[in-house]
């Protein structure tokens, strides 16, 4: 990596926290303030390349929800990567950053994301993957019947945490059994039936038996529609990172031979991985504005809390914690808890993680923040959402300016 980072491990697959230039991440915190994330545009191409290069012959397309910010698609659309998009907004987002491939994954799509997908599909190709046999009908009530996947439930389900196993969940996909007889019907109405997805969930690691499984799965469903002739067969994303500084990273090379193993069907594969692109080559940064010794742990209050940093909130997701104190090695550490701004129990970036003794004004960073984190940040308790700092290289520039008091009330009236 170029400037800041060098791999502690010496492992190109992995980058912790501590891999990151504790000097450069003070800089940044100084001129652009905290709460501050700070995504690695070069780790975005390395993770990309590495992909690719574990999966030459597939098609990728990269999962937008993970990070949609502007030099992310950019970047990722000039290493040559499809994206595919949870939403109108998605859409908008990667066709404005250049990138050549568009996918709409449609879930419940509301009326104003098929309008708005469709009239983009009127200027660029875009192809939609429908879920359920009403979305076929809506299109076509738009005059639309375009290139279209289907999405298939397997029913075989994967993931870190129970609330993003998809596969199997009834809301996701159209039951194997239906298939069929959708794709019939999708033909009928007049689509060009073109692919076959299905996702199992995000966060896998380790045991790759759910995803062969999946993979399995989804080539034997691909077979039902042998009379189809379809081009592709999306196995979905769910690529996992190492969050704990304990966890080993994903096995790519193991994946992608799990995967050419249990990949069946006579089709080009795709996947659509997310996190595995972006995780990594984000940060956040964070101040802490309070130190409170308690007899059960001391507690560190910090400027970033669930409203920057949704992931621990939501899933009790686990995130690397470095003090960035200069000084901080010299220090002993304490049992901490790190808890942010917001009126809520829940409001905790960790708790009963051993941290160098803190001091008010000390800079904590947050590690494999570039994943799910700004996407899901929100404006709850009125607090307004973090800057952005992209950095290149020794370049960097606030590519997300803070949101202020004032962006808050603009909607008003
Ligand atoms: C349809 C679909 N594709 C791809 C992804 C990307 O997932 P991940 O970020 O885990 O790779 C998701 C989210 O889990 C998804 O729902
Ligand atoms: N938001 C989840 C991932 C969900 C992926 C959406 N299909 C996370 O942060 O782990």
């Amino acid at each position: 990596m170029a400037g800041a980072v060098a791999d502690l491990d010496g492992n190109p697959a992995v980058r912790r926290l501590g891999d990151w230039s504790a000097a450069r991440l003070r800089d940044l915190a100084a001129d652009h303030g905290t709460p501050l994330y700070v995504v690695d545009l070069g780790r975005v191409r390395e993770n990309a390349a590495r992909l690719r290069a574990a999966f030459p012959d597939a098609a990728i397309d990269y999962a937008v929800k993970a990070n949609a910010r502007k030099p992310v698609l950019e970047t990722l659309a000039e290493e040559g990567l499809g994206a595919e998009c949870a939403s109108a907004g998605e859409v908008v987002r990667a066709y404005e950053a250049g990138v050549s491939t568009l996918r709409y994954t449609a879930v419940n799509p509301p009326a104003r994301d098929l309008d708005r997908v469709v009239e983009i599909a009127a200027e660029r190709e875009v192809t939609i993957t429908v879920g359920a046999r009403d979305t076929l009908t809506r299109l076509a009530d738009r005059d639309w019947t375009g290139r279209v996947y289907l999405r298939a439930n397997p029913a075989v389900g994967a993931g870190h945490h129970e609330k993003v196993r998809t596969g199997g969940d009834p809301t996701f996909g159209i039951p194997a059994e239906r298939i069929e007889a959708v794709a019939a019907d999708a033909e009928g109405m007049g689509f060009d039936l073109v692919g076959l997805h299905a996702h199992a969930g995000s966060g896998i690691l380790g045991d790759l038996s759910g995803h062969a499984a999946l993979v399995e799965r989804v080539s034997e469903i691909a077979a039902d529609l042998a009379d189809h002739d379809i081009d592709a067969v999306s196995i979905g994303g769910g690529f996992g990172v190492p969050y704990h500084e304990t966890d080993p990273p994903l096995d790519l090379g193991a994946l992608a031979e799990a995967t050419r193993d249990a990949f069946g069907a006579d089709a080009r594969l795709g996947i659509e991985p997310g996190r595995y692109l972006v995780a990594d080559a984000g940060v956040l940064l964070a101040r802490v504005n309070t130190v409170k010794p308690t007899p059960e742990t001391t507690v560190v209050g910090v400027d970033a809390g669930m409203t920057a940093l949704a992931r621990p909130a939501l899933y009790d997701a686990y995130h690397a914690i470095r003090s960035l104190a200069a000084d901080a090695s010299e220090r002993g550490t304490v049992a901490t808890t790190v808890a942010g701004p917001v009126c809520e129990s829940s409001d905790t970036l960790a708790r009963g993680r051993s941290l160098p003794v803190p001091e008010r004004g000390d800079l904590l960073a947050v590690g494999n923040a570039g994943a799910y984190g700004y996407e899901m940040a929100s404006t709850y308790n009125s607090r307004p959402r973090p800057a952005v700092c992209a950095l290149d290289g020794d370049e960097s520039w606030v590519c997300v300016r803070r949101e202020t008091v004032d962006d808050l009330s603009r909607l008003d009236q």
